[in-house]
């Protein structure tokens, strides 16, 4: 099972004047192949609920669960896509797509094959040879992305992944990583500031707000799937996003979420 919970968490950097609490009373769970994002005021928390959910930060309080397993460093069974694909430049799309696969131990016949197959997922046949400068930015998020699956994660966990991107590629890119998402549905945990982006997702949206922040309310998307532009225009969506954006503006600590 690879559902995630998260109990009591606590979230502490260090400060001058002592230790500054950013997230604490955190608790979420993310059943099982479900999709969840998280959306909140910029500086509430997300990306350090992200790390810590990967592991790459260590909570101050409470506990981080993958199925029964606490979290306390990476592992095989979760990958991260950041905002920034952070492709090795080096390195061709191919040998980038294969890099997790390598770090597993997988031979080079088996990483190069399962390379192809997410390179060709992801839309970007016929690019294995190119280098992540030759790329659009869109085009190397798709390569993050099919780095990330190609290890097989049970979890994804998405820090902004389209942040960077127009509106334009941003919502061809939402629209493929559901088509890619519905193939084995894994457990997706993704942070995003985009309103329309959360509600065209999820199956749920977890809002962060207060000081320190936390979950304030859980909204679940009852928008049917496959979702399309006939969804993202229907009056149902436009009920979820006015009231996210009302949440947001109403609950944002510092600056408001842009719509
Ligand atoms: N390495 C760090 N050292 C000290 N404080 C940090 C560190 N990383 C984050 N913080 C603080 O923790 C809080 C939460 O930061 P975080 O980046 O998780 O928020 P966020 O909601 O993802 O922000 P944004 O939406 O702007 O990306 C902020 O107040 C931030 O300044």
């Amino acid at each position: 099972m690879a559902d995630i919970t998260f109990a009591r968490l606590q979230i502490s950097y260090a400060g001058k004047a002592g230790p500054f609490v950013a997230v604490d009373g955190f608790e979420a769970h993310v059943r099982d192949g479900e999709f969840v994002t998280i959306v909140g005021p910029s500086g509430c928390g997300k990306s350090s609920v992200l790390l810590a959910a990967d592991g790459l930060l260590r909570p101050s309080g409470g506990q981080i669960r993958i199925g029964e397993q606490v979290v306390t460093k990476p592992g095989p069974d979760r990958a991260v896509v950041f905002q920034d694909a952070s492709l090795l430049p080096w390195r061709t799309i191919l040998a980038n797509v294969a890099f997790g696969l390598e770090m597993q131990g997988a031979d080079k016949t088996t990483r190069f094959d399962r390379a192809r197959h997410f390179i060709e997922l992801v839309g970007l046949s016929g690019r294995e040879d190119a280098h992540p400068h030759q790329l659009s930015g869109g085009m190397r998020q798709r390569v993050g992305i099919a780095r990330a699956l190609a290890t097989d994660p049970e979890v994804l966990l998405m820090d902004e992944p389209f942040g960077a991107l127009d509106a334009q590629t941003r919502e061809l890119m939402a629209g493929e990583l559901l088509r890619i998402w519905d193939l084995d549905r894994k457990t997706v945990l993704f942070v995003t500031h985009g309103i329309d982006e959360a509600v065209f997702l999820s199956d749920r949206v977890l809002v962060m707000g207060g000081s320190p922040s936390r979950v304030v309310e859980v909204i679940e998307i009852d928008l049917p799937r496959p979702r399309d532009a006939a969804v993202r225009a229907g009056e149902a969506f436009g009920k979820y996003r006015t009231h996210l954006a009302d949440l947001l503006l109403g609950t944002a600590a510092g600056e408001p979420v842009t719509p």
